[in-house]
């Protein structure tokens, strides 16, 4: 009997999919959440999971690679209300059976069942961990499991195997762990990146040639295919293979036959095929550059590496191995990682994946000479201006809907508009924080000055306007950054190009710090206060004494609910 697991919110499909599992004399538990389900014990030992895709608490299709590294390693029918050649996509390459549309017909269900169960019946109930040799195979995330799956799969068999992935991403350790876990691992394993092949000396590169075939030829030479005999040629880049080269790579791989240049007999050549590609090649057949008959013999097994970016669970892991090694290579002692890094490398795209991240990670050890933690101040200034680029325009979007509301009058409706600075101590500090006792941000207000148009002293969004901040300007004795006018059209956060353990004159109080956004626009609210009292309301004197535009300080004071002379507070 086998165990039925059911993980969708409607409960009348869920218990008529019960009934009828029940009638196929198996056994079967449902939930109507995610979380529900992984608060089950029997989740742990289903042996098919049906799986609907949008969940009150979370997306199935997320949720599959996780659930498919259960205990009983369960086979995974994803259920849609809204089935999509994406979803079915990305459902197929997490590893689930199948992905099967509801379209309110519960017995559509049956025939996926039926076969997950004749499948289930002929493979091991549980195949526990899966025992590999992965020693340069960093990570642990869902989207690596699924990949050490397919590995061993690949590796029980002498199977054509094709790694996609981008660049960077890990093909050609997934080819070697492949070859170093078959019955091949004691034969050779012969990288060829196929990208590099000259399209002369293609031919004699991977099939040989004899002495005298053509000029320079003075001795007999093998090729990579022969000397793949026995073990596993790598084709990398097999996009890259010219087409020519395409049509008799076809016959080599299907005899294992293949004549050298310039040679009358042919030779043999036992050996396992893996390729690579970050190129679509399906799209390359339908355009005519790729042999389909090539494409169908390469892709037995089929494996996509996802992008180190889809797979941040492993960045931890990743970054703590390589730092070991680099600092190992360099004899430094070893360096940690600080939050503020691990924060930073997650936000990363990684367009390089872990090609890049390596290069990246040796470049802050370096940056931080004999520092014993890394800061992302110690990542390559492309790095950290990508980052923040990122962070900025996410900034931008969250607050486009603010941008683009329309002007309703320059005075938004106040339920009880009232002035709320308190009036300005004579020393009181510009900068929150600096002042003996700062637990209060009290701004910079004499009575009779203006009086702010909104109720709070808050800015309506703390995190606003990120975005019209140019680098950043010190002005003495004022806020720890002056806003300019110009409104940067490619938003950059700036970067401070001092290494903070370097920095002199470090605040000595070590009070609690609040949120960066909200120290800023308090003291964005401090300036602006005093510099409207300091040019007693007259807004050229302002523009003239902060260098800012006159339509950038109406911004301002809009955006900090200062009101304007006109607007003053009768
Ligand atoms: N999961 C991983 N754990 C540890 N190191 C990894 C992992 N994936 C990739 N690397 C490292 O990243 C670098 C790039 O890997 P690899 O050469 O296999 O990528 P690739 O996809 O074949 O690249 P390309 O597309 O440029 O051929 C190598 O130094 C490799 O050791």
């Amino acid at each position: 009997m086998a165990r039925i697991f059911i993980i969708d919110a409607d409960p009348a499909f869920c218990e008529s999919l019960g009934a009828i599992v029940a009638g196929l004399g198996h056994q079967a538990e449902h939930t109507q959440s995610l979380t529900a389900a992984l608060a089950s014990p029997s989740l742990r030992n289903a042996d098919i999971l049906f799986l609907n895709t949008a969940l009150p608490d979370g997306s199935g299709l997320e949720a599959l690679p996780k659930l498919r590294t259960l205990p009983a390693r369960p086979e995974v029918i994803m259920t849609t209300d809204a089935a999509s050649a994406d979803g079915a996509e990305r459902a197929i390459r997490n590893g689930a059976w199948d992905y099967v549309a509801k379209q309110g017909a519960v017995d559509r269900m049956v025939l996926p069942l039926i076969r997950a169960l004749d499948y289930r019946g002929r493979k091991p109930v549980k195949r526990g961990e899966v025992r590999l040799k992965r020693d340069s195979i960093i990570g642990g995330s869902p989207g690596l499991a699924r990949c050490l799956d397919i590995v061993s799969e690949a590796a029980a068999s002498d199977a054509s195997t094709l790694l996609y992935g981008e660049t960077g991403v890990g093909k050609e350790v997934f080819a070697r762990a492949i070859h170093d876990n078959s019955q091949r691992n004691t034969g050779p394993f012969v990288a060829v990146d196929c990208a590099s092949l000259s399209r002369t000396l293609a031919g004699s590169t991977l099939f040989g040639h004899r002495k005298g075939a053509f000029t320079g030829a003075d001795k007999d030479r093998d090729g990579l295919v022969a000397q793949a005999h026995k073990g596993t040629l790598f084709l990398d880049e097999i996009g890259e293979l010219p087409l020519a080269m395409q049509k008799i790579f076809l016959r080599v791989l299907q005899e294992h036959r293949f004549r050298p240049v310039g040679g009358r007999a042919e030779i043999t050549s036992d050996f396992r095929l893996i390729c690579a590609t970050n190129r679509n090649l399906e799209e390359m057949v339908s355009r005519g550059t790729f042999r389909s008959d090539l494409l169908f013999r390469m892709r037995t097994v089929v494996m996509h590496i996802p992008p180190l970016r889809e797979r941040i669970d492993d960045l931890p892991e990743l970054a703590n191995h390589y730092i070991r090694r680099i600092c190992g290579k360099y004899g430094m002692p070893a360096k940690s990682i600080s939050t503020d890094l691990h924060a930073a490398l997650r936000e990363y795209q990684w367009p390089g994946n872990v090609r890049e991240l390596i290069h990246t990670l040796e470049r802050a050890v370096l940056a931080a000479q004999d520092e014993t933690k890394l800061f992302s101040r110690h990542l390559p200034d492309h790095v950290r201006i990508s980052i923040a680029r990122a962070a900025a325009n996410t900034q931008q979007t969250e607050d486009a809907p603010a941008a683009l509301r329309p002007a309703s009058g320059d005075v938004p409706a106040q339920a009880d508009s009232k002035p709320v600075h308190a009036p300005l101590p004579p020393d009181a500090p510009l900068i929150p924080g600096t002042s003996d006792t700062p637990d209060t941000f009290t701004p910079p207000l004499r009575p009779g000055a203006f009086c702010s148009i909104s109720e709070s002293a808050e800015p309506t969004d703390l995190r606003d306007d990120l975005t019209l901040l140019p680098p950043a300007t010190p002005t003495a004795g004022a806020s720890a950054q002056t806003p300019t006018h110009q409104k940067s059209a490619t938003p950059v956060r700036s970067l401070p190009s001092t290494p903070y353990s370097e920095i002199e004159d470090k605040p000595q109080s070590r009070q609690p710090l609040r949120p960066f956004f909200e120290y800023r626009d308090k003291a964005f609210l401090s300036y602006l206060i005093e510099l409207m009292d300091q040019s007693n309301g007259d807004i050229a004197t302002a523009c003239t004494i902060s260098e800012l535009s006159r339509s950038y300080l109406y911004d301002l004071l809009k955006k900090y609910g200062i009101a304007t002379p006109q607007r003053k507070c009768r």
